[in-house]
């Protein structure tokens, strides 16, 4: 079996490879001729997979993309060449939430506010945005959510969703506004410029958005007009409309704006290359015998002990920062762009990505003076201990 699979699924050949061929390209240089070949495809968000790419891909009977949007797969076109399909959907979540939690402490000290004093509302409340609830909730921070597809499904099958708002109210009610919404362009809730000019123009002044989701889903030059305008909302950008060329006067408005790199922790993309890898172990009739255990090297900081003396914003932001500085992210999309141009150094930061792990690698002993910090910490996801 010949499998192709994108050059940034990390152990591919550990995986892929006890199951067939494998042929590694980058993403964006997989093409219909690149296929002709092929049996299976792995594929992360960059590759669009559609009529044009399937069109010589005879042999093709499985593709699989190690990621949880699928809004680059046309999943129609698939079924009618009978070729089954996975994704991974969860592989990131946590990851994309500790990439929040690291931009809302930065911020926090950057603006001299304390988290604790804010709002948090969460437009889309799936695998990111309901891990992300949660691990707010258990911090202290008060949460407001928006989700009209899970509202509309609690009708029917009675979920229990009580305290979601609609998008109107969100905005007018929080101080901090979260999307974690897939790319919807059909049906009765679309997000394609969920965030439009209009709402963009409701934000309050002083308020902050983070966009983790998909760019598509807000209004990239409406918002490029009230920063540049009004200067008075903080955005924070992982995604962006066009990517990789992007807009280069967003990203310099942006307090954080980051080339697409929120679920990049290495647990998540393991996980991707791993429910993949199984899925299309299934599909062949082979055994799937590796574990993320087996993929998964020790963290390179597992362990922080801590004594009486910090405040929690410090404790926090020393913790995050231990295993992920959000920072650094922002610093290398700027200076990639500098040397190579946005779409470039875009690509380039996302290929050469260094290692990151996720909050839950690292444990966190508290000792007699600091054991206040508890719920705080564990409540965001770090794996704590009182001694
Ligand atoms: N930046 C990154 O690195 C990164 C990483 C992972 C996922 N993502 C994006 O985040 C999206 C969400 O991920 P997930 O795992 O939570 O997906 P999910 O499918 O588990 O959840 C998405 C939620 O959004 C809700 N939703 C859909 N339309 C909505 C609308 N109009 N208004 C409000 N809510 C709406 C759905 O009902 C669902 O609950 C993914 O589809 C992907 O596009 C980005
Ligand atoms: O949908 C996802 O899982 C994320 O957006 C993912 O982090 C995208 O990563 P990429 O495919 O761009 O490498």
């Amino acid at each position: 079996m010949r499998i192709v699979v994108d050059a940034n699924v990390p152990a591919a050949d550990t995986c892929f490879g006890a199951l067939g061929e494998v042929v590694r390209l980058p993403g964006r240089e997989i093409d219909a001729a690149a296929l002709q070949e092929a049996d299976a495809l792995v594929v992360r968000s960059i590759t669009r997979v559609d009529e044009a790419l399937l069109a010589r891909a005879a042999r093709l009977r499985f593709v699989g993309t190690c990621t949880i949007g699928t809004d680059h797969v046309d999943e129609g076109a698939l079924a009618e060449r009978g070729v089954a399909f996975a994704s991974a959907p969860g592989c990131n979540a946590e990851a994309v939430v500790d990439y929040v939690l690291g931009s809302l402490a930065t911020l926090a000290e950057r603006q001299g506010w304390r988290l604790a004093e804010r709002r948090v509302g969460i437009v889309g409340v799936g695998n990111v945005g309901g891990r992300l609830l949660e691990r707010l909730t258990a911090m202290g921070i008060d949460c407001l959510a928006c989700d009209p597809p899970r509202v509309a499904a609690e009708v029917t099958e009675g979920e229990g969703l009580a305290g979601f708002v609609d998008l109107g109210t969100l905005i007018d009610e929080c101080d901090v506004i979260c999307l974690h919404t897939p790319l919807v362009t059909e049906g009765s809730h679309p997000t394609w410029h969920l965030l439009d000019a209009q709402r963009i123009a409701a934000l309050a002044p002083g308020c902050v958005l983070l966009n983790a989701g998909r760019g598509d889903c807000v209004d990239g030059q409406a918002l490029r007009q009230r920063l540049a305008g009004q200067g008075d909302v903080t955005a924070v950008l992982d995604v962006w409309e066009h990517e990789p060329a992007i807009d280069s006067g967003l990203a310099d408005l942006a307090a954080i704006a980051t080339p697409h790199v929120a679920g990049y922790s290495l647990d998540g993309k393991l996980r991707g290359t791993q429910r993949i890898y199984r899925a299309l172990a299934r599909h062949v009739g082979l055994p799937a015998r590796l574990t993320l255990a087996d993929l998964a090297p020790p963290p390179p900081v597992r362990r922080l002990v801590l004594d009486a003396g910090f405040c929690p914003e410090e404790a926090l932001r020393l913790c995050l920062r231990a295993v992920y500085d959000v920072r650094r992210d922002h610093d290398s999309l700027h200076r990639e762009a500098r040397r190579q141009g946005m779409a470039k150094g875009f690509d380039a930061c996302r290929a050469a990505y260094p290692l990151r792990r996720e909050l839950a690698t690292l444990d966190i002993e508290l000792r007699e003076g600091a054991q206040d910090l508890a719920p705080l910490l564990s409540g965001a996801g770090f794996r704590v201990a009182t001694t």
